[in-house]
């Protein structure tokens, strides 16, 4: 089979990375490409590290430019994919990577968002206890945030096992591409770099009603996340801590058991060996997500490590991991599991 695949947004970095993993892809054959403001500039002006493709010309993003395709990618800035969505036909393979169709609960879209809340759409997390069932033979999926991504796989364990109690702490460092490629103040390089600096503090993150949403859906009460990220001076790259009270009982060797059962069988998500602790750097270009937990006896806490880059298993490698599922395709088919440290 080869699928025809458009990318709209592919000047962005979500839309650029969703053509570097295609590019590795067997079953893919890369249709139109198209922007907003740069549509007309070739994408080699743009995006040069994705040489095959550096004579492609940006089109308009508009269903003319999105037709005859079997798979649409969406990296557009919020509340643009429902448009454009719209004038797609039902047999197309939609796939979001904006936050569009993420939540269920219209309240918390308009509260974080402050728009109308467009609707849900499958949810691209594969791991999540539910979600693969959903995404086969799915025709529009909503591709997780990039944090709810690294907290769902770190947590979801331990909520699915009912070992910790419903109020999670994350602390996670960020890399500054996930804020896109607009100019903004606070991520001139002189501001960030030899710097780190928390955001979106006291529950004021976008992401957090999404973690939330996750991890209530598999521990089936409500789950509250105080989530406070860090922007570092590096360019991809999320490490997330989290933690929770574990409930009475829990042991060590308990949890691990937990961890090892949920996460042998899936090929993206790693329990790293006792004592060894994820980085950034080992996953960088890599669908994969490095997770390492423990007991704190003292304090009574679980707490567990995860490292993704971003853009990969964060954005484009989930995505195009939730396309295989969608089309019944082998889910590890064209994604890279290897990082590019140092
Ligand atoms: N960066 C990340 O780590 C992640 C990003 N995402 C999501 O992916 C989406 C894109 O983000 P990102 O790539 O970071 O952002 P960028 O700013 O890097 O890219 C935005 C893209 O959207 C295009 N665009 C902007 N406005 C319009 C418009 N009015 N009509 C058509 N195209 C338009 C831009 O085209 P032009 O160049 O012409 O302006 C560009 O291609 C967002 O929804 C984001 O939330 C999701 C997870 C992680
Ligand atoms: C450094 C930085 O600003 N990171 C972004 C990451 C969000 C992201 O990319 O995910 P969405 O798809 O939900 O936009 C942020 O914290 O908002």
């Amino acid at each position: 089979m080869t699928l025809r695949v458009a990318v709209a947004g592919a000047s962005g970095y979500a839309g650029g990375e969703v053509l570097r993993v295609l590019l590795g892809h067997p079953e893919v054959e890369i249709g139109a490409v198209t922007a907003g403001a740069n549509a007309g500039q070739r994408l080699g002006a743009l995006q040069p590290h994705l040489l095959p493709l550096a004579d492609r010309v940006l089109q308009d993003t508009d269903a003319e430019a999105l037709a005859g395709h079997d798979v649409v990618f969406l990296a557009l800035p919020h509340g643009q994919s429902a448009a454009v969505a719209a004038g797609l036909g039902e047999e197309t393979l939609v796939i979001d990577c904006g936050a569009d169709f993420r939540l269920r609960d219209a309240a918390d879209w308009e509260r974080f968002y402050g728009t109308p809340h467009a609707g849900r759409w499958p949810y691209g997390l594969p791991e999540l206890p539910g979600a693969r069932a959903e995404l086969v033979g799915a025709k529009r999926i909503a591709v997780p945030g990039c944090f709810p991504t690294a907290v769902s796989l770190a947590l979801f364990p331990a909520y699915a096992a009912a070992l910790v109690e419903p109020e999670a702490v994350v602390v996670a460092a960020t890399g500054t591409s996930g804020a896109g490629k607009t100019p903004k103040p606070h991520l001139l390089g002189s501001e960030v770099m030899g710097s780190v600096s928390p955001y979106g503090v006291g529950g004021t993150h976008r992401h957090t009603p999404e973690m939330a949403q996750n991890l209530t859906e598999v521990a089936g009460e409500p789950v509250t996340v105080s989530f406070t990220p860090h922007l570092v001076p590096m360019s991809r790259g999320i490490l997330a801590t989290c933690s929770a009270k574990a409930r009475p009982g829990v042991t060590a060797a308990g949890l691990r058991e937990a961890y090892t059962k949920a996460l042998r069988d899936e090929p993206f998500v790693h329990l790293l060996p006792e004592g060894q602790w994820p980085a950034t750097a080992a996953v960088q270009g890599a669908n994969t997500a490095l997770i390492q937990v423990a007991l704190d006896p003292a304090a009574g806490r679980v707490v567990v490590v995860a490292a993704i880059d971003n853009l990969t298993k964060g954005t484009a490698g989930g995505a195009v991991q939730s396309m295989n599922v969608a089309l019944g395709l082998p889910e590890t088919l064209g994604l890279p599991v290897t990082g590019l440290a140092p």
